[in-house]
């Protein structure tokens, strides 16, 4: 698997490098095609559905060859999977049943795609979870559950990725999947425990990027605003609904594909100065 990537006038760089000289065989088109190719193999957290499906697509469009879904729902992962296969059959996407929280499981599905596509490059930490609840009925079940899925699971998958990563002598890019909850809090929804977590990866993400830099892995998080997913669905949400996309500037809630110009960003060879940065994405909510 390639540990560079591969560019159209047949010079290879990598994720970390300078970027490519500006060729004269090599047509402006295809030089904007290879500043957002993204190469090699990826993992990608929460992938079953909502953003992190999306997410698994813009990486297929953009060049990844082997693709692992890792997610709790084997139900929901597949018509997932079988789409992005039948669409990319010239990719190989797998899906792993991984929870997040669970240090064996992640270290054993990394080893097991590692030995699959024989090299990881890039990594979304995606898998989430949200609820609200008044600070004063929190449960110290409730809280530990949001961190140990939000927060300790993006560390332990990225850990282990990593862990990967420098044995095989590989660069690559992890991207933490942060929220516009670790900015500001959230209303009129009441959820600290959320925020918390949310506010905890945007500091890991930067912990990780000065550690990790030295090895060409960068860490990024993306912290989108409101976001049109079934996280956010069902009747009982609608006036929330209502609420956050009046709050927004933009007057609406984001699609998931809104993210992925970030996400691409991130991981592919125009984000190769790009480490310990949070993109924020959310139609201009955190303006004010
Ligand atoms: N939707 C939004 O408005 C919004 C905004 C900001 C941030 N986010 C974040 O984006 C991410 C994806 O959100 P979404 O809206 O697509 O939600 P979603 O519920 O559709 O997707 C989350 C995925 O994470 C998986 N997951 C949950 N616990 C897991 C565990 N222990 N192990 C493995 N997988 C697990 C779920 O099965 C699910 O497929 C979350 O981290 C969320 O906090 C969402
Ligand atoms: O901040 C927006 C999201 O993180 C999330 O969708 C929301 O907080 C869920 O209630």
């Amino acid at each position: 698997m390639p540990r560079f990537m591969q560019l159209s006038d047949g010079s290879t760089t990598s994720k970390t490098s300078r970027p490519p000289p500006v060729s004269p065989g090599v047509s402006p088109a295809q030089r904007a095609a290879d500043r957002f190719a993204v190469n090699g193999n990826a993992v990608v957290t929460g992938g079953a559905g909502g953003i992190g499906a999306v997410a698994c697509r813009a990486l297929l469009e953009h060049g990844v060859q082997g693709l692992a879904i890792f997610d709790m729902y084997p139900d929901r992962a597949q018509p997932t999977l079988d789409k992005l296969q039948s669409e990319f059959p010239e990719a190989t996407a797998v899906f792993k049943r991984v929870d997040v929280t669970d240090a064996a499981s992640v270290d054993s599905a990394v080893e097991e795609v590692e030995g699959v596509f024989g090299s990881i490059e890039i990594l979304l930490c995606f898998a989430g979870i949200t609820g609200s609840i008044h600070a004063l009925e929190i449960t110290p079940e409730n809280w530990r559950r949001m961190l140990e899925i939000n927060t300790t699971g993006a560390f332990l998958c990225s850990q282990a990725v990593a862990r990967s990563m420098i044995k095989n002598g590989n660069k690559g890019s992890i991207v933490l999947m942060a929220s516009i909850s670790g900015h500001v809090t959230n209303y009129p929804q009441p959820h600290v425990h959320y925020n918390a977590s949310k506010a905890a990866l945007i500091s890991m993400k930067s912990s990780l990027a000065a550690e990790w830099a030295t090895y060409g892995i960068s860490v990024n998080s993306i912290s989108p605003g409101y976001m049109d997913t079934v996280l956010n669905e069902g009747s009982h949400l609608q006036s929330l609904r209502e609420a956050w996309a009046k709050r927004t500037p933009y007057g609406r809630m984001g699609h998931p594909d809104e993210l992925t110009g970030a996400i691409i960003l991130l991981v592919s060879n125009a984000g190769s100065y790009i480490t310990g940065a949070d993109i924020i994405v959310d139609g201009g909510l955190t303006v004010f």
